[in-house]
């Protein structure tokens, strides 16, 4: 059996704690004292006939979800994992009630944060983290045993058990690894994403008594240390299989900083940047900037990241994947902190900022089905690429500028296949709690340590059906607006009625439900999570069939392609058309340090041919796209996760909103004296100047669909099942195209009325201007995915019909903004 075992234990005494933490402990003692039925599952591999028939563990059929009480085992802690739409709110800081005087920021995804320690494996590289060359994008399993089984040596003074004051909730992991070797390693684990320092970077705790002689803890803000990496920062070629070697692994060699110098994201682990070609301003990427997890070693840092991009590059030769490009080494400068980033395709928005926005409930069921349809293809390209995702969620899917939705963030996602290069090879089953509570199904949700789930009812899973339930969660959410619940397990009330529902829809309304290659209707809108569908049973087949709590009867991606509803979904992008996937930035010079004057030298890329001619533009270009990227930067909130939202949908805390405006600015300063260069690193005296972190003052909490004075303010997640999503798109539809509430807003102020429509045209302008930008059209032109349409050329204009970015946002603050919330 080839499988991840991670272990994770509460701990009590959380000093803080946000309201979304809360609501959960709230939800924590409503637990069901269920009787449990759990029949013996055999763990190890899934032949690949199984798994592509749609079965998965074996004999799970029958099994109840709901376990009984029990404790964990010392022996089963779980290396948690956390959501960030459970945990944070993205590039926000948060108020911890009064408790603390340090500003709290949430960040995203903690629950990711500890399993990437477990999946810090990079098989590419050796145990000295010599380079290995392989010459293949993955390696075979007894290089993954080894690596694993080398990792099991290192020494742990990193993991050492300790705990943050930083951190809210602590909790304290073992890992299964450690324990084996009776060690204690626990690690600080801050499940709700808080900490009261800068967004995206890891922190530890003050007084380390551990023998650890990284010098790369920062004294900044009062008792706030930031993570750095030491000195020399590691060559990413040396991580990279041979095919992935890259001629320049510097940033500054070929890209600047965009001078905005805005976050545009930030995850449980890194931070997004814009960046700029050095010889095309007007072409902008993304840069994610990786941080140091907690106690993470150096070496565990490289090899988790490396293992990040190789497959993210793998996968970067699809429409609905955003591509990844270089793995480079960062220097410390005013916009950031040394360390490595990705390069990266810049994405536009996130789903979850779009679901998040008032106007979201008006958007047509078509257009939303559209997007879920984008999503699918985009993990059914991983599934065939050999790569599970084990991540999805709003937060990784990004949208461009033309309206395409693309996965990212395969921070968790690994090579599914025991024998990563066989795609004959079984499926590897995983153990261990990883992935995002709400879209986490419940066979993985057993491994969440603070359940106290009877270790019977932990069985190794297939990490392709996490991917299957997430997208059925998704489909639930695009539809419903909201999550279906906090957490997959019973121990979430919503979770339990859902299973409940499940059972007696199956048993006394559709016995054949679940068979295979039936396509019986789905549960109607006597279901709360139907109603939202209008009466459409197919497209809730499809939901409900996802979404299955038992793995064993759950729809995999091939029975979704197969579904019949799913197949007459309309997109606006042919998943064979090359000219959505961005093409790679120009890198022309790499800068290498000349041994015998110590200078740094450039080497020019003699296969990247170009001709300055073209090269020119127009300062306007330049500033317009300056500009744009500008604007949308300030659309870049993440005001409040997708759970806080089901907690309070409309509520807003007003002390939170004020509290969160005078959120200090860090500063950053290095101690200069802690580092030697090391003269074989060329940039690697990544200045050890003086830096600002910039700032970085808290974004607002304050939710575009919040309204902290509303009249529906305490609207409960059921009230907003219960409203009404427009019927169809055309229903929807005015004869400007644009769906209804977009244009006419009789009830609105008319400054209110006013940025809406200015919001909107700008929209509007900035998408015509671009060069694969989206032309409104008739429904008619819609491009069907089973149909094939001619491979265009990156010039040529797309027809696209759904503008999935035209989701208007409510005002935020404003009382009147509640009529346009609610549908008419
Ligand atoms: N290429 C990109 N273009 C634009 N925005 C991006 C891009 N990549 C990431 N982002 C933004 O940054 C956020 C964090 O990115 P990402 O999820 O990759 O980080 P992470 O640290 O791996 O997160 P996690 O905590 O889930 O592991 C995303 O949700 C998105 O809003």
């Amino acid at each position: 059996m080839v499988s991840e075992a991670t272990n994770s234990k509460p701990k009590d005494g959380t000093p803080q704690r946000s309201p979304s933490v809360n609501a959960l402990k709230l939800l924590g003692k409503k637990i069901l004292h269920a009787s449990s039925h759990v029949e013996n599952v055999p763990s190890g591999v899934i032949e690949n006939s199984r798994l592509h028939s749609g079965n998965s563990i074996s004999p799970l059929r029958h099994r109840k979800t709901s376990p009984s009480q029990g404790t964990v085992p010392s022996s089963l802690a779980v290396n948690r994992n956390r959501s960030p739409s459970l945990t944070h709110s993205k590039n926000n800081t948060l108020s911890n009630g009064g408790s603390t005087s340090h500003p709290l920021h949430a960040i995203k995804s903690n629950s990711s944060i500890a399993n990437l320690l477990a999946h810090a494996n990079n098989p590419f590289v050796a145990e000295s983290s010599q380079k290995q060359r392989g010459g293949i994008a993955v390696a075979p399993t007894s290089k993954l045993n080894k690596d694993k089984n080398s990792e099991r040596k290192i020494k742990t003074h990193h993991m050492e058990p300790h705990r943050s004051k930083s951190f809210v909730n602590n909790k304290i992991l073992n890992t299964e690894d450690f324990r084996k070797n009776d060690e204690r390693s626990h690690l600080v684990y801050n499940p709700y994403g808080i900490n009261n320092s800068r967004p995206g970077t890891a922190f530890a705790e003050e007084n380390r008594n551990d023998g650890d002689n990284d010098l790369s803890f920062y004294l900044h803000d009062g008792n706030v240390k930031i993570r750095m990496l030491p000195l020399p920062i590691q060559n990413p070629n040396d991580f990279l299989p041979e095919r992935m070697t890259q001629f320049s692994i510097h940033l500054t060699d070929n890209f600047v900083f965009d001078s905005n110098n805005k976050t545009i994201g930030s995850g449980g682990s890194s931070e997004v940047r814009i960046v700029r070609s050095a010889y095309r301003q007007n072409r902008v990427y993304a840069l994610k900037k990786l941080n140091m997890i907690y106690d993470e070693t150096p070496d565990k840092f490289y090899k988790r990241c490396s293992k990040e991009f190789i497959i993210a590059k793998h996968l970067s030769h699809n429409v609905h994947i955003i591509s990844t490009y270089l793995l480079v080494k960062i220097a410390t400068t005013t916009y950031t902190t040394r360390g490595w980033g990705f390069i990266m395709e810049l994405g536009h928005k996130d789903l979850f900022q779009l679901i998040e926005r008032s106007g979201w409930r008006q958007v047509p069921l078509s257009e939303k089905y559209c997007i879920f349809k984008q999503i699918a293809q985009g993990v059914k390209y991983c599934h065939d690429n050999g790569i599970a995702h084990r991540d999805l969620k709003p937060e990784n899917v990004l949208i461009t500028k033309d309206g395409i939705c693309k996965l990212t963030d395969f921070g968790i996602s690994d090579w599914y296949h025991v024998e990563p290069d066989n795609f004959e090879s079984p499926v590897k089953t995983c153990q261990g709690m990883i992935g995002s509570p709400p879209f986490t199904p419940p066979e993985v949700m057993y491994f969440d340590a603070k359940n106290h789930y009877d270790e019977k009812l932990q069985k190794p899973y297939n990490p392709l059906a996490m991917d299957y339930y997430a997208l059925g969660i998704l489909l639930f959410t695009l539809i419903n607006n909201i999550i279906p619940f906090i957490e997959s397990c019973n121990h979430d009330p919503r979770f339990r009625d859902f299973e409940a529902a499940y059972e007696k829809f199956v048993k006394y309304s559709s016995k054949n439900f679940r068979v295979k290659n039936s396509y019986k209707p789905g549960p109607g809108s006597e279901y709360s999570l139907s109603k939202n569908f209008k009466s459409d049973l197919n497209a809730t087949r499809v939901a409900w069939r996802l979404a299955d709590p038992n793995p064993e009867t759950r729809y995999t991606i091939e029975e979704l392609f197969n579904d019949p509803w799913f197949q007459k979904i309309e997109t606006c992008v042919d998943p064979d058309d090359e000219s959505c996937i961005m093409p790679p930035p120009d890198v022309r010079k790499a800068s290498v340090l000349n041994s015998s004057n110590g200078e740094i030298e450039y080497k020019m890329n003699d296969a990247n041919t170009y001709n300055m001619d073209n090269e020119s533009e127009t300062n306007s270009d330049v500033l317009s796209n300056h500009l744009s990227i500008g604007s949308d930067n300030a659309q870049y909130t993440k005001p409040r996760s997708m759970v806080e939202i089901a907690e309070a949908p409309l509520k807003l805390p007003e002390q939170l909103q004020s509290k969160r405006e005078n959120k200090a600015s860090f500063t950053l300063n290095e101690d200069t004296s802690k580092h030697t260069l090391d003269s074989l690193s060329v940039h690697d005296d990544y200045s050890d100047a003086s830096e600002s972190s910039g700032g970085s003052k808290r974004q607002s909490l304050a939710s575009s669909s919040s309204s902290s004075n509303g009249k529906n303010q305490e609207e409960s997640v059921d009230a907003i099942l219960e409203h009404s999503t427009p019927p169809t798109a055309d229903q929807s539809r005015n004869e400007t195209g644009l769906p209804e509430p977009y244009a006419v807003q009789p009830h609105l102020p008319t400054a209110l009325l006013n940025s809406k429509k200015s919001a909107s045209n700008n929209v509007t302008e900035r998408m015509t201007d671009l060069s694969l930008a989206a032309k409104k059209t008739s429904g008619s032109s819609m491009i069907t995915t089973g149909g094939h349409t001619p491979r265009s050329s990156p010039l040529r204009k797309r027809t696209v019909v759904h503008h999935h970015l035209e989701v208007p946002s409510s005002v935020v603050h404003m009382p009147s903004s509640q009529p346009f919330i609610v549908s008419r």
